[in-house]
Parts: structure tokens; sequence; C-alpha cells
């Protein structure tokens, strides 16, 4: 087995803070992110702050409506939108002296963004103005990620404590609020902060799982023992990841979680209508990457998720059908999502994959050494397992979030009923209905040939999908 060199052990604990990762707040920044923008850029700001204060509605919630109701939610969308066209043009060269102001910026902008093109009646086609295209994909080009809301906008900048912090204090996790939501529900809200909440505790995981590879490449039995400790610490924190995944139950309703929050994150591949986002002046932006992508905000963009797989080896299983390997002249939905991370996350992980020295590779060798009772490759196992049940809890609230309201609502709506007058029955739910549930849901066969097959806001099948990463990291299993 290799030995350790500095410059091994060396590889990622050094270069933690260069790729906006910390060793205690992961993927998120340690310090609380920026609320407003600097005074030169209130028109953006107050924007916003009108379209939450207005409590717009989503078009195809206004359009099931009563008329005179309608008539005034529409008429009230419509000023806002005028609103935004009559911003002036600013220019975006006085935030670049911090990224904390470019991120604030992306922030506010998408969320405007958001709000504009999901509140245009289904009649009308989605024509973004100058005055909110241009810094947008101004602001995007200069960050490197796609002009549309990301998981980097609702989850890891998108909170504040609700209690000052003392200096050099890291977030707790339990005493957050969302910066910004567009419903202004407390159902949001949960939503947004169980993903912080998940980065923000997972954080202890990677460093666990980092000083396991450190140790594992010394190779002898008092180090190898100490990788094993290591291991089993981030069993447990991947356990209480699975904790706080499941402990959402009951504090989202499923229905106003389907029908109210959810079609916010849409992004312009996914518009009900079929209607194509067109951003005016964005010819005019030079170098323009071409290859972003515009699909919706989705965890699957978690880099701490991504991070782990990398870590256990669940990705790069070499050329079996996944959501990691690409199909022909496809990239995979997996290598998709690094597009809507930040240059910084995406190095990262991009290092961390490429490293010589992979944990599962450094266990494998172990098993080959010293066999399969090694306490080492004990512990890498029970970490494939905690995550796989950290995957199967992620089902199960996909199946009470997702999967039950589509299917409620899809009932309504063949017998002839207003789908949003659906009972809510999901919210409650004994562990044994929720399992039953999701048994129907993702227990059956393939589906890959359901052409409507229900979509996540990432954009895919997600029945399919999901089954799929499941069945990935049982594969990851030592044996
Ligand atoms: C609470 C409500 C949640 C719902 C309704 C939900 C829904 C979904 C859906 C529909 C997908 C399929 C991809 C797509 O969007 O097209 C997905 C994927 C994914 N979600 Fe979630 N999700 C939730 C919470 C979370 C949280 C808290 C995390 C972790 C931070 C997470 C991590 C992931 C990951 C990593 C994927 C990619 C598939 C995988 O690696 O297992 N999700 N989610």
């Amino acid at each position: 087995m290799a030995s350790p060199t500095s410059a091994t052990c060396f590889h990622l604990g050094a270069s933690l803070p260069r790729w906006d990762v910390d060793k205690r707040t992961g993927f998120v920044p340690t310090r609380p992110p920026l609320g407003r923008l600097p005074p030169g850029f209130e028109a953006w700001e107050a924007v916003l702050e009108s379209a939450v204060k207005l409590k717009l509605q989503l078009s195809e919630q206004v359009e099931k409506m009563g008329e005179e109701k309608r008539s005034k939610e529409e008429d009230k969308s419509r000023l806002w939108r005028k609103s935004v066209g009559e911003m002036p043009l600013l220019s975006i060269d006085g935030l670049k002296i911090s990224y904390e102001q470019l991120y604030r910026a992306h922030h506010v902008l998408v969320f405007n963004l958001h709000f504009f093109s999901h509140t245009i009646p289904s009649a009308e086609s989605i024509v973004i103005p100058r005055s909110l295209a241009i810094p947008l994909f101004q602001v995007s080009k200069y960050l490197q990620v796609p002009p549309i809301i990301t998981y980097f906008d609702i989850t890891l900048h998108n909170w504040r404590p609700l209690n000052s912090l003392p200096d050099g204090s890291i977030p707790p996790i339990h005493s957050l609020q969302c910066q910004t939501t567009f419903t202004s529900t407390p159902d949001e809200d949960e939503f947004h902060l169980l993903s912080t909440r998940i980065e923000l505790r997972g954080a202890e995981a990677l460093e666990c799982v980092k000083l396991a590879v450190e140790k594992a490449l010394i190779a002898k039995d008092s180090a190898l023992e100490q990788a094993a400790e290591y291991l089993e610490r981030g069993v447990s924190v991947i356990q209480d990841l699975r904790e706080l995944m499941l402990g959402i139950k009951g504090r989202i309703d499923p229905e106003i979680f389907y029908n109210e929050v959810r079609p916010w994150l849409g992004g312009a591949d996914g518009d009900l209508w079929g209607r194509p986002w067109v951003f005016e002046g964005s010819e005019e932006i030079e170098e323009w990457p071409q290859r972003w992508y515009l699909s919706g905000a989705t965890a699957a963009q978690s880099p701490l998720m991504r991070a782990l797989d990398i870590y256990l080896g669940v990705v790069g299983d070499g050329g079996q059908s996944s959501s990691y390997s690409a199909q022909a002249g496809k990239e995979s939905f997996q290598e998709r999502m690094l597009s809507y991370m930040t240059p910084q996350h995406r190095t990262f992980l991009e290092r961390l994959r490429q490293s010589p020295h992979q944990l599962r590779a450094l266990v494998q060798q172990v098993v080959q050494e010293r066999g399969m009772d090694a306490p080492i490759v004990k512990a890498f196992n029970s970490a494939v397992k905690a995550l796989k049940e950290f995957r199967d809890a992620h089902m199960v609230v996909v199946t009470l979030l997702v999967v039950g309201p589509a299917r409620r609502a899809a009932r309504k709506a063949a017998e002839g009923a207003d789908p949003l007058l659906a009972d809510g029955s999901g919210s409650a739910g004994d562990r044994e209905k929720d399992e039953k549930m999701m048994q129907q849901a993702f227990g059956g066969g393939d589906d890959s040939s359901d052409k409507g097959a229900l979509k996540g806001t990432g954009g895919t099948d997600l029945v399919r999908f999901l089954k799929g990463v499941r069945d990935q990291t049982t594969r990851a299993y030592l044996q």
C-alpha cells in the first residue's frame, strides 16, 4: 500500500479555505450571507421586497381562481413586473469588490427573475426585461454560475441566525431563518433550512472521512485503527443527517409544498406551457458560456452529498448505467449538476474525484491484505450503509412531499375536481403508511417507459432517477 507523503496528507486540509470549504461549516459560509446590497443597488432590493410583501401568486394558481380574484391577482403582478421593467440598468462594477456582494446580487436577481417568470399568465410569453436580464447575466458570468436560481441561492446563501452570532462562532443549525422565500410560509422556510442544516451538520462527516483517508494512507496497524475510528464518527454524523431528513415530517404541509412552494423553483426548461424564457439583451454579453443549463433548483446540486459520494466510492463505478455515467453523447444528470455550483466548489469536488488516493481503493487493499473483518473495512461498509439509509429517508420525504401530492392532484383532476382542494391527507401519515406509499412509488419495476413520468425540479424522471442513485450507493459496499 502506498505510504503517505507530505503532499498527499496535505492535499485537502490545506486547500479548504481556497475552495470556499470550511472544516466546521462545510460548503456553508462561516459568516451569515450579506442581507442587503449597498445603497447603489437599492432598486433591485426594493423590487424584491415588494414582490415578497405583495405575496405574488404563481400564474398556475391564479388561473384556477374565480374571475374577480384572478383579475385582481393578475393586475397586481402585472404592475409589479412593470416596476421591474422600469428599474434603471445598473452597472455591476461596484459589486466586484467582494464575493459577498456578488453572491447577494445573484440571490436578489434570481429571486426577482423567478417572481417575474412564474407570475406571467399562460397566454403571454416570458420576456425578461434588460433591467433585470443584463445585470443578472453579468453577475452570473463573473461568478461563473448559471443565471437561474440554484441550491447556492436558496440553501447555502439564504440564511441568517435568529440571534446575533459571537465572532468566530459557527451558525447554530436549529436557530436559523431564511433571508428570502417566495411564499412567506413556514413550510418554505423549513424546506430551505432543512438542506442548510444538513450541509452544516454534514461538515463533520467530511472532516472525519478526510482524516480517515489520511490515516489509511499510512497503512500501519495503529493508523488503520484510527482511520476506522474516524470513519465510525463519520457514520454517526451521516445517521444524524438521516434523522434531520426524517424530522421534516409534520413540519411541511405536502400540499402547500407541492402546489405553492415547489413551482417557484422551476427553471426555464420546465414551463408548464412550454414557453421559452427570453432574456432581453443577453446577446450583448460577450463570451457567454454556452454550456450553462437553466433547469430549476434542486438539492441534487448539493456539494456535500457529492463529496460524500466521491469519498465513499459511489461516484465512478466504471461504466455501469447510473446517474453519474453519461449516456452516449450526453452529459449525465450529476455532471450537469456540477455546473450549478460555484467554480470553487466545483474545483474542490473535481480535485477530490481526481485524487490518486481514493478511500474505497485504500480499504479494498486492506480487504486483500487483512480480510473483511478488519475494523476499517467494517467501518467503511457502515458508512456506505448509513449513506444508503440517508437516501432511503430522502425517498420517504420525496414520496411524502412530491409523489403523494402529485398522485392526489392527478386523481382529483381525473375526477374533475380542483386538485388544489385535495384534502392534504399526506401531512400526518404514520411510518407504516409512508413506507407503503414509498413502496408503491419506488418499489416497482423500472418506469423509464412512462412518458408521463413525474419530474423533479432538476428535470429528472424522479422515481427512476432516485432508485438508480440508491442502487448505485449499494454497489459501493466492499465484499
Ligand atoms: C425536503 C424535501 C426534498 C424534496 C421534495 C426533494 C426532492 C428531490 C427530487 C425530486 C430529486 C430528483 C432530482 C430532481 O430535482 O429532478 C432529488 C434529488 C436529490 N436530492 Fe432531494 N429533496 C428534498 C430534500 C433534500 C435534501 C435536504 C437533500 C440534502 C441536502 C437532498 C439531496 C438530494 C440529492 C443529493 C439528490 C440527487 C440524487 C441523490 O444523490 O440521491 N434532497 N430530491
